[in-house]
């Protein structure tokens, strides 16, 4: 478990983190999310203990990173994937990591094979992809095999098949009943990934909930509806929170009902419809909106 109370960084007049608080539980990834510049490398570079907070604290497991006895062993960290001698073998910036933690030699080739990184294990690191710079950050974070894992921008220049098989290790991990927390830009990879949200916007706390409750809540929901009496379908349908929307002849996007309350007029008034499908709003609909009203409400303040 990771646990953040009050967490707040300033640099100068800038203030990065501004009191955030919110606790990172087993068993589920959790996703952090925010604009660019919303504080979430700050952040995660304070829980690993490489940034000094202003004030409040960020424990893993109950104690300050600084503070753990095997910190290798009880938190892998991807934070800057590019952090490697380039001079250095995959293989040998595995086993030098190994032998600071106690790890076993077997260990190391295990790791390089979970990471797909069999055919490079044995060339200079300076000559590896971003991508490949990646599998072997990924691999260094699993080696000691941590309860907690915390991974800034894992996916960052992985091609589809990476991209893949972080979402499944990452899956997995938490299954295992791990502790993964994940900073991601990409929101369609962070909905096929995540269970559970931290959004921030300008240091402070958006959400703390489950993905489904975050989607939910921004109330973006529409419901398409296709009929051949359009007329008769505005007039049942007009009211002050209602918005009507022709997407093509004779097919409505209508927001502010639900395909329910959109059904039962259309039974009781007699209109025909020929398709009500409800179209879910995504986590980028979801994100947007949340971190424009935020933006909007310091505007405005
Ligand atoms: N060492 C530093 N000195 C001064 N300002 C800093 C420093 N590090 C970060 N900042 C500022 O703090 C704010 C938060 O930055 P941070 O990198 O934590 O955001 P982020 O959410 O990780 O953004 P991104 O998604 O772009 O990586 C930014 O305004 C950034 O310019």
């Amino acid at each position: 478990m990771i646990d953040v109370k009050d967490l707040t960084k300033r640099y100068g007049a800038l203030t990065a983190v501004d009191g955030l608080s919110f606790r990172v539980r087993p068993g589920v990834v959790t996703g952090f999310l925010g604009p660019n510049g919303a504080g979430k490398s700050t952040t995660l570079r304070m829980i690993v203990g490489l940034d000094r907070p202003t004030a409040g604290t960020a424990t893993i497991d109950g104690r300050p990173y600084a503070r753990l006895a095997a910190p290798l062993r009880q938190v892998g960290t991807l934070l800057d994937a590019t952090a490697v001698h380039p001079g250095r073998t995959a293989h040998h910036h595995l086993s030098a990591l190994a032998a600071t933690a106690g790890v076993g030699r077997s260990r190391v080739d295990e790791v390089i094979g979970l990471a797909g990184l069999d055919s490079s294990a044995h060339r200079r690191a300076g000559g590896f992809s971003l991508g490949m710079g990646q599998r072997l950050g990924i691999a260094a974070a699993l080696l000691a095999d941590p309860p907690v894992l915390i991974l800034d921008e894992p996916v960052n220049g992985l091609d589809p098949d990476g991209i893949r098989w972080i979402r499944d290790l990452m899956r997995g991990l938490a299954a295992e009943g791990r502790t993964v927390f994940v900073s991601s830009h990409l929101m369609s990879e962070m909905a096929l990934t995540a269970g559970h949200l931290i959004v921030v916007g300008h240091g402070r706390l958006l959400a703390d909930e489950p993905l489904a409750d975050f989607i939910t809540r921004a109330e973006l929901d529409t419901v398409l509806v296709r009929t051949s009496e359009p007329d008769r379908l505005h007039r049942m349908l007009a009211g002050p929170e209602v918005t009507v929307t022709a997407v093509d002849r004779g097919v409505f996007e209508v927001a502010g009902l639900d395909a329910q309350q959109i059904g039962d007029r259309a039974a009781a008034a007699g209109v025909t419809l020929h398709e009500l499908s409800t179209r879910r709003a995504s986590l980028e609909d979801a994100f947007m909106r949340l971190t424009r009203d935020a933006h909007d409400h310091r505007e405005n303040a």
